[in-house]
């Protein structure tokens, strides 16, 4: 691809110029062949064949590592994989990321998140507005942070709340899960609200004090009905608990670049902080929608948390391709996902601070590839984006995991896992549970194995017959681990841009945009459609539902 700057026209250029789908390149038969021959071995005996497969399949970037050892792949298959790579010209795609090429063609934008960490620049008309409200965001976290914002009553604000959807909620409200030290309430005390179900804001107004407390309406469009909602209730709140005369736009704030919007909702543009166009909202963490984690960390924090990323964004431009993460951790996905036939990908970090993870995941991953539409408009004849779920370990130990030992389904497992200081014990315990569980689900128990266990347990033979294959668990369940050195704002912030730039890895190769979001567009289009009452153009069994709960909702028949 040649790169253009900003060009205005790459929908033309992304439809014009050359294009092959991946299974067309010759190294997707090669790596087919590569999958023939890997379907037959499990990853045990990968180690027995390679005894130095660990050191191969291990890479490094600032102290966090990427063991890819425990994958169903050998030397032969990655090498393949990073032809593939290089054949659908992902080195060219990477550089017209950085670049500001419009990659999202069908939006007519550029993707340039990592402009926001000064890993690339930002366009040059927007350098000024940008520079601008990251400034404006640190003053705002400064006055916050030391007590002098006050409300309409003269008090101080001592609880954010954060009104916002989609990733104007689940990368800060993650990363403040993660980043807020344990047992510390940060000052002020930060909570977020999604759902438009009015109990997630009722549960987080129920000690709260309307005097100290401030709304952020973080909402790129400031269209999202959900988010509409929840401001507008918080206002009603706020009215009712302020009294006469208090103004209560001194308790909100914005986060938006549709400034008119916000205005008419009541938050003069002086309150509201704009973010540029080319930040794509699951992306959008590392703009002014991550002021509530600013405010819940501090600025310097947040700037560890740039410089993370920034440290990520710099090895993935630069790195080869055989030693750059993404790539590897990208190709090893698609592998998984087009080779093995494994539909999904379980998240299993290992701290009770990445909780959340899964769930910002979930939207990164599935909302950017979960597509069919090919960039010259044809249809993928192959898989594309996982289904991404997952749960922190130890707690899914005791639950899903079951599916993983014993179920009939292969599931790719990322496990995360942050291994913090010597003299850290709770957390050393996290780190051998989780080295367990991947070895476990790559080892797995053979019915003679199980049969023998029983038998030392002094069970009868015909008894142990009975019961040894209950105990066989197939085991060869693939893993990725990552170890980071610590659960801290570097580590996450190379965390997450290690993500995401897999992300685009896997998008770039199978061919589609990983930028638009036309299909959660449509569901949209649809619950508008609904509330607007116009149940009658829709099929018969929504028309049902809709007639049933409305006869519900009149006199609930409980009989
Ligand atoms: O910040 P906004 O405009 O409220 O959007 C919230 C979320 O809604 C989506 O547009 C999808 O509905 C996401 O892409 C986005 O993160």
């Amino acid at each position: 691809m040649e790169v253009a700057n900003n060009s205005k026209h790459s929908v033309f250029i992304a439809v014009t110029e050359p294009f092959t789908p991946p299974h067309r390149l010759s190294a997707w038969s090669t790596l087919e062949n590569h999958a023939a021959r890997l379907r037959t071995m499990r990853i045990a005996e990968l180690f027995e064949h390679d005894a130095a497969r660990f050191a191969t399949l291990s890479f490094g970037h600032r102290g966090l590592l990427l063991d890819l050892s425990k994958q169903s792949i050998d030397a032969p298959a990655l090498a393949a994989l990073i032809d593939l790579a290089g054949q659908a010209r992902l080195p060219d795609g990477i550089e017209a990321l950085f670049a500001g090429e419009h990659l999202n063609f069908t939006e007519d934008r550029a993707v340039l998140h990592m402009a926001l960490r000064g890993a690339c620049a930002a366009p040059p008309e927007d350098a000024a507005t940008l520079a601008q409200s990251q400034q404006r965001m640190r003053a705002f976290t400064v006055a916050l942070r030391s007590g002098t914002m006050t409300g309409a009553t003269g008090k101080p604000i001592r609880l954010v709340i954060n009104l916002g959807i989609g990733g104007s909620d689940l990368g800060p409200r993650m990363a403040a899960q993660a980043l807020v030290p344990t047992g510390l309430r940060a000052t002020p005390e930060v909570r977020f609200v999604a759902n438009i179900d009015r109990r997630e804001l009722d549960e987080a107004l129920a000690d709260a004090d309307p005097a100290s407390t401030l709304f952020v309406v973080s909402s790129k469009s400031f269209a999202t009905a959900e988010t509409l909602a929840n401001a507008q209730a918080a206002r009603a709140w706020l009215q009712a608990g302020l009294g006469a005369g208090c103004d209560p736009a001194l308790h909100f704030t914005a986060v938006s670049n549709a400034t008119d919007a916000a205005a008419a909702f009541g938050i003069p543009a002086e309150r509201v902080f704009p973010l540029p166009e080319w930040v794509g909202g699951r992306y959008s963490v590392w703009s002014t929608i991550g002021l509530p984690l600013m405010i819940a960390i501090g600025a310097s924090e947040f700037d560890a948390f740039l410089a993370g990323a920034r440290a990520m964004d710099e090895h993935f431009r630069t790195a080869p391709p055989d030693e750059n993460l993404p790539v590897l951790m990208g190709l090893a996905g698609l592998w998984n996902t087009d080779f093995l036939g494994i539909e999904s990908l379980a998240l299993l970090p290992y701290a009770h601070g990445l909780r959340s993870f899964a769930a910002w995941l979930q939207q990164l991953e599935m909302e950017s590839n979960g597509k069919r539409c090919l960039r010259d408009g044809s249809g993928s004849v192959i898989h594309t984006s996982p289904i991404v779920w997952g749960g922190v370990g130890t707690v899914g130990q005791h639950a899903f995991h079951q599916l993983f030992y014993q179920g009939t389904r292969r599931v790719a497992l990322d496990f995360i896992v942050p291994v913090a200081a010597a003299d850290d014990v709770s957390q050393r315990s996290l780190v051998e549970n989780a080295f367990a569980q991947s070895a476990a689900l790559m080892s797995g128990r053979d019915l003679d194995t199980a049969f023998a266990s029983l038998r030392a347990k002094g069970l009868a033979e015909s008894e142990a017959a009975v019961l040894a294959p209950h105990l066989v668990c197939p085991g060869n369940q693939p893993s990725t681990t990552v170890l980071l050195p610590a659960l801290d704002a570097f580590s996450l912030g190379q965390l997450m841009a290690l993500y995401e730039h897999k992300v685009f890895v896997q998008g770039w190769i199978w061919g589609i945009n990983s930028f638009d979001q036309y299909g959660v567009e449509l569901g949209k289009e649809m619950a508008r459609s609904l509330s607007a009452g116009s149940g009658e153009n829709h099929d018969a069994s929504t028309a049902g539902l809709m007639a049933a709960a409305e006869a519900m909702r009149r006199t609930p028949d409980r009989s």
